[in-house]
């Protein structure tokens, strides 16, 4: 049986503004911290009250010395969002982060709320596996276990789907959040200059444009002087569900704000009615988890 479409909550305004911090980061924790805290506080400042930020450097060698025990309630990391999330009332998605658990490490996004508590844990679901000699090879897998749950969270802007990085690759999970009643599918990423220059802008766009909804991507910033061979793309951006480019950054630290109009989602969807389109009778989206459940999946 094909999924059918859950009906979100409705907020109560239709716009909000969206913050995306591109970072620098460094080895230092205690350096990434106090500057994603200051950007935050910055980013809250000038009216965002969903800000995505990406606060740990990507490489294979050092990931694992940067893991935090959040469940555990030793995580620096996540301490730091829920105060400034708590203290600003905003909505923080805060990935990603090497996530210690059980003997393992996940590749984590946690979703803040204004509250200080987090809503939601999505654990990277794809890790990213490629091998292209001579230019990149990179195994995820020997150093994190994939995570097993999409991530669907109603927030105080409404419901939102997580993803992270490769993540953003199946178009399946996009569609799956969709038929959740996602507005916004959020993809914290660390993609790099042998993929991202050809796909990046590429897979948003699909991902906006297939499912008629909004996308955001945060990246770390480029570091040109960098000693790992792993370099950043960054061009952290807002995509509207025309596909349109609402707000991007370069590849440089930046915050850029954008504005995310909910009612857009609608005009879209009634001008270019692609639901009543689709041909189920010849393909459909399976959401195994929900149907197995019984019953909506979310994690508010
Ligand atoms: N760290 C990642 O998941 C990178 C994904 C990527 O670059 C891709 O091409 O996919």
């Amino acid at each position: 049986m094909a999924a059918v479409s859950i009906p979100p909550p409705q907020p109560n305004a239709t716009k909000y503004k969206v913050a995306l911090l591109q970072l620098p980061v460094s080895p230092r924790k205690e350096e990434n911290i106090a500057r994603a805290r200051a950007r935050l506080d910055a980013a809250a400042a000038a009216g965002a009250t969903l800000v995505e930020i990406w606060n740990c450097p990507y490489s294979m060698e050092t990931l694992p010395s940067h893991g935090e025990d959040i469940d555990g309630g030793a995580s620096p990391s996540v301490s730091m969002l829920s105060e400034v999330a708590a203290r600003r009332r905003i909505t923080i998605v805060g990935g990603s982060i090497p996530e210690r658990s059980s003997g393992r490490l996940f590749n984590t996004c946690c979703v803040i709320g204004p509250d200080g508590q987090i809503k939601a844990k999505h654990r990277k679901l794809h890790l990213f596996e490629i091998d292209i000699p001579g230019d990149i090879t990179l195994r995820e897998s020997d150093t994190f276990t994939a995570g097993q749950e999409p991530t669907i969270v109603d927030t105080d802007v409404g419901r939102i789907g997580i993803g992270i990085c490769h993540d953003i690759r199946f178009p399946e999970l996009a569609m799956l959040y969709r038929s959740r009643g996602a507005h916004l599918i959020c993809y914290p990423s660390a993609f790099n200059m042998s993929t991202g220059q050809l796909l990046w802008d590429l897979m948003q766009k699909s991902r906006a444009v297939d499912n008629q909804l909004f996308v955001v991507t945060c990246s770390p910033a480029r570091d040109p002087n960098a000693e790992s061979d792993y370099m950043i793309w960054g061009h952290s951006s807002l995509i509207g569900p025309f596909g349109e480019v609402i707000t991007a950054a370069g590849h440089e630290e930046a915050t850029v704000i954008g504005e995310i109009d909910r009612s857009m989602i609608q005009t879209i969807r009634e001008n270019l009615p692609l639901e009543m389109q689709r041909r189920d009778d010849l393909y459909q989206l399976v959401d195994v988890r929900r149907e197995s459940s019984g019953h909506e999946t979310c994690a508010a």
